[in-house]
């Protein structure tokens, strides 16, 4: 028998795997999601959502009004869940994220370790933290470029 030839990538798989975990994000507007890998395993994995024993029913996912009214202010963003769900040391890893870093989150990524990320959208580029990000992180080394696979759906079927 020949080879299966239709198997997904590195890149594609990683970055399926940070837009699987975004699916458990609770936000109804942008669900966001992170996979850290070293050696092509991953060792860290998460998605925007409030903090661990929040009760969901009493938070809000507003996004306009009294900034304590929003999500803003609570919301643990999906690279530093990664990050602080990691089993290892993040040193010389690579972030799959399916967002661009914020400038709060680049700066978590440059002081764990993580020397290279690979996002999927970057749909917030021009704006003030996009801006600090590229800042920060070409000053700090770390490496960033655009999900370069050809997959842009992946089906994953529960069969026999
Ligand atoms: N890289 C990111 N990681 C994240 O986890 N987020 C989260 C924070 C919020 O829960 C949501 C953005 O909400 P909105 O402003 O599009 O309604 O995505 C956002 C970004 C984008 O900078
Ligand atoms: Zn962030």
């Amino acid at each position: 028998m020949e080879k299966r030839l239709e198997y997904i990538s590195w890149e594609e798989y990683f970055m399926g795997v940070a837009f699987l975990s975004a699916q458990r994000s609770k936000d109804p507007t942008t669900q966001v999601g992170a996979c850290i890998v070293k050696d092509n395993k991953v060792i860290g994995m998460g998605y925007n959502g409030f903090p661990k024993g929040s009760d969901d029913d009493f938070m809000s996912w507003e996004r306009e009004g009294d900034i304590l009214n929003t999500k803003y202010p609570y919301v643990v963003h999906a690279e530093l869940n990664a990050i602080l769900n990691s089993i290892k040391s993040l040193d010389n890893s690579t972030i799959y994220v399916t967002h661009f870093p914020c400038n709060e989150c680049s700066k978590a990524i440059i002081q764990s370790g993580i020397s290279e990320i690979i996002y999927f959208s970057d749909k917030h580029k021009g704006s003030d933290s996009t801006k600090a990000s590229e800042l920060i992180l070409k000053n700090a080394n770390v490496s960033y470029r655009k999900y370069e696979g050809n997959k842009l759906k992946l089906e994953v079927l529960f069969k026999d």
